[in-house]
């Protein structure tokens, strides 16, 4: 069964944009980092601090590899740094994947990111300056795995509609 993967860092939009194309689509959503939530029952930073992310990445290369062997069609929105861990950016490339790329510039992260940092245990207790810094290296670095996905979308300056339907053009 097919599975529409949408990748990108932090604050790219992969949930909230997963969540319209579902709408659309009406096929189910899954949001990787909620499904780990679940299964440990933690939140992902009480998950960092009490067990560290070396624990975190395999809990979520175990937790994406199972939703890609579920039988149904789904739509996965990834956790930023999964293609970047535990080779799982070669299960982007799978025979009934079509993965997504959004794509965001520097500033269009740091501008989402800065008053939405709370939750994102790598990026919580950085200032505004650190911040952009951070993202910046951070995003040169996983730039090679994020390219890995079979497709590319741009997001900058785009409503949550445009990018959808930039996706649904190259479902189609
Ligand atoms: N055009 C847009 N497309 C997507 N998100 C937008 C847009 N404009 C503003 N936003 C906001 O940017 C934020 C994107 O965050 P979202 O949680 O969807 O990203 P994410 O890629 O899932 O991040 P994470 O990897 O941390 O889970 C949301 O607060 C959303 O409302
Ligand atoms: O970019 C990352 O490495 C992360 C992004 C979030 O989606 C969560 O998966 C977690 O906060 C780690
Ligand atoms: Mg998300």
């Amino acid at each position: 069964m097919r599975k529409i993967v949408l990748l990108g860092y932090m604050g790219c939009g992969k949930s909230t944009i997963a969540q319209n194309l579902s709408k659309i689509t009406k096929i189910p959503f899954l949001d990787l980092d909620e499904c780990i939530e679940k299964r440990a029952n933690l939140s992902i930073n009480e998950i960092f601090s009490q067990h560290g992310e070396v624990y975190f990445r395999k809990l979520e290369h175990e937790m994406f590899v199972e939703l890609l062997n579920s039988p149904e069609n789904v739509i996965i929105g990834l956790g930023g740094g999964t293609p970047c861990y535990a080779n799982n950016h070669e299960l982007l490339k799978g025979e009934n994947v079509a993965s997504v790329y959004l794509k965001a510039s520097i500033d269009t992260l740091y501008n989402r990111l800065v008053y939405n940092k709370s939750k994102r245990p790598l990026i919580a207790n950085m200032n505004e300056e650190e911040m952009r810094e951070f993202i910046a290296k951070h995003l040169f670095d996983r730039s090679f795995y994020y390219n890995q996905a079979q497709h590319k979308v741009v997001v900058d300056g785009k409503s949550v509609e445009e990018t959808v339907q930039d996706i649904l053009g190259i479902l189609a």
